[in-house]
Formats: structure tokens, C-alpha cells, sequence
């Protein structure tokens, strides 16, 4: 049985970190994103810069060595790291003194031999929180042996799929015209047993509602966006947002939570400005700090506890 919250700006408001005055960029925590095949440097660009515009102090992107200079260009503020040194990190080999508090995989990464060998070691050697997204779900969905890894990860796994990815991760479920968005979503927290973001319209977040994985799956339903969010791209912003909020402390739940309100948000801020036709995903970027000032600054005293929805 699935219990139902909503996801507000309150809730959001109570979930954020308070800066101490000497907080410095490690403190604010490593994103480290792999996105981005060829002709998908949008992807990563918009992953990296969502990620840097919700606080990560530090942010790395793994991408092919074609889309370095878009990369450092569209985002000088990002580092490039590449595939063999993460993999040495990941295998306790090399010298890279990083340490990712969070790993997320999939905006634009394709679904070829390589990016599959990427998410198979990240898999088997991370045990950190692990945001997977678009490309990265797609290859959970076409290869069994990598569901069997996503299913005994040992770090906590954030999956963001939208209702297609979500329909190709559940082919062996029985879904039909009648199955509702908080059973799907269900049904890919019993599947995968990590957490489960449901996008679109009312994005859903959902997990067990016990840490031992059995029973009832909780579900909270994003209360922020609009239609001018049916734009390619705007995934990929969520996945960095959610990366970074994880990256600065926050549970991967709490990221979950709040990364897909905050990126309704940005959206509805663009949506004020733009409109609902003409709002890109670059424009969910550069609301971002916006929408997070005013949820961090915003006035709850005096306001009821809502969250309970049924
Ligand atoms: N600038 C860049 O580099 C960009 C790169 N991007 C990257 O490209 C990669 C592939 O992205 P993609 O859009 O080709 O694949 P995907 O989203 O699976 O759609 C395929 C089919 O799935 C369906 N479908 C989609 N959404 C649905 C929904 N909500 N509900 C239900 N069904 C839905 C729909 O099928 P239809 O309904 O049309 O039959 C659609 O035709 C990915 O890695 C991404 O990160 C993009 O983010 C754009 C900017
Ligand atoms: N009608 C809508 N209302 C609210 N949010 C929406 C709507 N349509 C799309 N979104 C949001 O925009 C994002 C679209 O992500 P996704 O479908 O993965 O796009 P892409 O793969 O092009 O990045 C999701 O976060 C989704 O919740």
C-alpha cells in the first residue's frame, strides 16, 4: 500500500542547509556527472550547470575528450575528468585525490559498449549515493545483468525516469492502460529497491517506507512545474540539481524531495518570464538560484504542517 505526501516549498524550506559564513567549496561537496556522448554535449553542458547553479561546490564531468572544449567553454567553472582516471579511483588504482560524494550517470551517454562498461564498474565499485537517468536507465532496461547489479547496489541508487524509461524498466511487470503513476512508481521502488522519481506532471518520489525494504512504499507528488517543462533537456537539469543537493549533505531522499521541487520551481519562474512555449532547459538553469533563494528566504511562521495529504 502506498501512502501519498506532497512535496511543497515548506517542505523544501525545512530540508536545505544553512550556510556557516566560513563554509568553504569543500565543505559544499563533489558532484561527480558522466553524461554527454557525441552530439550530446547539450546534455552534459546542461547537467554540469544545473549542478554548479544549486551549490555543488565542486563539479566533474566524465565526457568523451570531443566535448572538452563545449564543455569548457559553456561551463569553465566545471572540471573534466576522464574515464580511466575515474576508473582508477573507482578501482583504488591511480592518484586522484577526489573523493564524489555522489555519482550521477546517464544525460546524453548513449547506450554503446562503453558507456555500458562505465555503469557496470560504477556499479560494482561505488558505494556511494548514484543518480541514474536517461541513457544510464536505458541500458539498466536492455541489460539484465546490469539490473542485478542496480538491484544489490551498495550505495543508494536515485533513478529518474520518465514514464517511457519507466515502462522499458518495468517490461517484465504487467502494466496495462489502467496502471496509475503511483503503481508504476511503486513499482519500480519493489523492482530496484532504491529510490524511485517518477517525472512529468506531479513528479512522483517514492521509496519503502522501511529501511528494511519490505512493506509500504511511500510516495510524495512535487507540487511545483508547468507544462513549459516538456522541453528536451529539462531531465538532464534535474539530474544536476539532484546530484548537487546530495553532493552539500543532504540524505539521498531529501535530494530526491527537494531537487524535483526546487527544479518545478526554477521552471515556474522561467514559465513567468518566457511563457510556456517559448522556455528552454537553459532557462530552468539560470532560474535555479532564484528559485532556491526564495524557498531558503521565504516566511513559514504561523504556517500549518500541510505535508499529510491523505
Ligand atoms: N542537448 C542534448 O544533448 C540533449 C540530450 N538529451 C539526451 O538524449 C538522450 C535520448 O533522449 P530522447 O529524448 O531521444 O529519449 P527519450 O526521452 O527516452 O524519448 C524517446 C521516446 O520515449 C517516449 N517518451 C519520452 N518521454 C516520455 C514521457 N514523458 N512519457 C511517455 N513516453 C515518453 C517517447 O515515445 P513516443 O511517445 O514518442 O512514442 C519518445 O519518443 C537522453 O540521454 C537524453 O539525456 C535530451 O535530454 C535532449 C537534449
Ligand atoms: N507538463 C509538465 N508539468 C510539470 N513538469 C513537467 C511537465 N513536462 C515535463 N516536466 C518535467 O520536465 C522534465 C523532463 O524530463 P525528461 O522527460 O527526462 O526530458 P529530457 O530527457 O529531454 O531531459 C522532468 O523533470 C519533468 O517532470
Amino acid at each position: 500500500m502506498t501512502e501519498n505526501y506532497e512535496i511543497t516549498k515548506k517542505t523544501v524550506h525545512k530540508l536545505l542547509p544553512r550556510r556557516s559564513p566560513y563554509i568553504h567549496k569543500g565543505d559544499c561537496g563533489r558532484a561527480l556527472i558522466l553524461a554527454g556522448a557525441s552530439g550530446m554535449a547539450g546534455a552534459a553542458v546542461l547537467a554540469v550547470r544545473a549542478s554548479m547553479r544549486s551549490g555543488a561546490g565542486l563539479t566533474y564531468i566524465c565526457t568523451p575528450k570531443a566535448n572538452y572544449q563545449v564543455l569548457q567553454t559553456a561551463a569553465p567553472e566545471a572540471i573534466c575528468v576522464d574515464w580511466d582516471r575515474v576508473a582508477d579511483k573507482l578501482a583504488g588504482r591511480g592518484n586522484d585525490p577526489w573523493n564524489y560524494d555522489v555519482i550521477a550517470f546517464g544525460p546524453g551517454m548513449g547506450v554503446s559498449a562503453s558507456a555500458r562498461r562505465m555503469l557496470k564498474a560504477i556499479l560494482l565499485s561505488y558505494d556511494g549515493p548514484l543518480v541514474i537517468d536517461a541513457d544510464g536507465l536505458n541500458l539498466l532496461a536492455r541489460e539484465p545483468e546490469l539490473t542485478g547489479f542496480a538491484q544489490n547496489y551498495s550505495g543508494e541508487l536515485i533513478l529518474t525516469p520518465h514514464v517511457g524509461e519507466a515502462k522499458r524498466l518495468l517490461e517484465d511487470v504487467n502494466l496495462d492502460q489502467t496502471t496509475s503513476r503511483e503503481e508504476m512508481a511503486e513499482a519500480l521502488v519493489r523492482k530496484f529497491r532504491g529510490i524511485a522519481i517518477l517525472k512529468g506532471a506531479g513528479t512522483l518520489v517514492a521509496r519503502y517506507s522501511s529501511a528494511l525494504k519490505t512493506g509500504a512504499v511511500t510516495a510524495w507528488r512535487n507540487t511545483s512545474g508547468n507544462p513549459g517543462m516538456a522541453t528536451g533537456g529539462a531531465g538532464d537539469v534535474l539530474t544536476g540539481v539532484i546530484a548537487a543537493l546530495t553532493a552539500q549533505g543532504l540524505s539521498p531522499w531529501d535530494a530526491a524531495r527537494a531537487g524535483v521541487l526546487i527544479h518545478g520551481a526554477a521552471g515556474d519562474l522561467a514559465a513567468d518570464d518566457k511563457g510556456e512555449y517559448g522556455l528552454i532547459a537553459s532557462d530552468i538553469v539560470e532560474e535555479l538560484p532564484y528559485a532556491i533563494d526564495e524557498i531558503i528566504n521565504m516566511d513559514v511562521t504561523g504556517d500549518e504542517d500541510e505535508e499529510r495529504k491523505s
